[in-house]
């Protein structure tokens, strides 16, 4: 792939005895969306947390293989995982923004790796509200706790927090998953202008969302990779006859 942000290379994941990932193979392109569909347990989102090892912090994790962003294997033990996490940075299901204001959900990250000057703050605050397309919405309360906002809101709030440390890659697992129809809308129409800048991974059990939304499309299952193509391939023309069960929801 000409454009490859991350490259993994026979990666497999164990948790105890469980094989959870099984060989796989991915390039995920740069300022793509790239959507992770399967059912329930097939290890997608384990496959998530290996993008920014966050599975280092299970016990009985082990994980093997190579996942080489810009060139460089994340699981190379040099490597920072305070500063690959900030270059790749994550958003969960539940909206979980802290308990404290606005404002300071958004400068913690940022206050954390040493930024102190109440300007240059206040910049990063707005502009990673304005990415996030939640700017208008609280400007006016800034200072109020960020638990008065709505379940959507919050949801972009902590797409705000995450941009606010400047990643280069956005993991999303099941972002919308607890959001009404029209929260949403704004965050899959949020996730469009978000693949300008950043290189967008999501997984989601809504297959018309990855349809939707997504550029890429890997299909999950029992901790293999059985199909990735772009998403209009995938969803028109599947090549393996588990990706066309699966899509057109004979299983799952
Ligand atoms: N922290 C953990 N400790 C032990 N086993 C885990 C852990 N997280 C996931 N697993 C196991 O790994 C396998 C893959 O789970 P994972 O959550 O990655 O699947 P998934 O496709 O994201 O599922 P879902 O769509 O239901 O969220 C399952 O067998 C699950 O039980």
């Amino acid at each position: 792939m000409a454009n490859s942000k991350i490259t993994v290379e026979s990666l497999n994941l164990h948790y105890g005895e469980n094989h959870a990932l099984k060989n796989v193979n991915m390039e995920i392109a740069d300022h793509a969306i790239t959507a992770f569909i399967g059912p329930s347990g097939c290890g997608k989102s384990t496959f998530l947390r290996c993008l920014n090892r966050m599975n280092d912090l299970v016990d009985g994790c082990r994980v093997e293989g190579k996942v080489i962003l810009d060139g460089e294997d994340i699981y190379d033990k040099r490597v920072d995982t305070t500063l690959l996490r900030k270059k790749v940075g994550m958003v969960f299901q539940q909206p979980n923004p802290f308990p404290m204001s606005i404002y300071d959900n958004i400068a913690y990250g940022p206050r954390l790796h040493g930024i102190k000057n109440k300007k240059e703050l206040d910049e990063i605050v707005e502009r990673s509200l304005l990415g996030a397309a939640i700017f208008e919405e609280v400007k006016d309360r800034l200072h109020k706790s960020a638990l008065g906002l709505s379940g959507g809101q919050q949801q972009r709030l902590c797409i705000a927090r995450a941009l606010a440390v400047s990643p280069e890659v956005l993991l999303m697992d099941e972002p919308t998953s607890a959001l009404d129809p029209i929260s949403t809308l704004k965050i899959e129409e949020l996730m469009e202008s978000l693949k300008k800048k950043y290189t967008v991974v999501i997984v989601t059990h809504n297959m018309q969302q990855a349809a939707r939304v997504s550029d890429d499309t890997a299909f999950f299952l029992v901790g293999e990779v059985i199909e990735k193509n772009a998403t209009s391939e995938i969803f028109a023309r599947p090549q393996d006859k588990r990706t066309e069960d699966y899509i057109t929801g004979r299983f799952g």
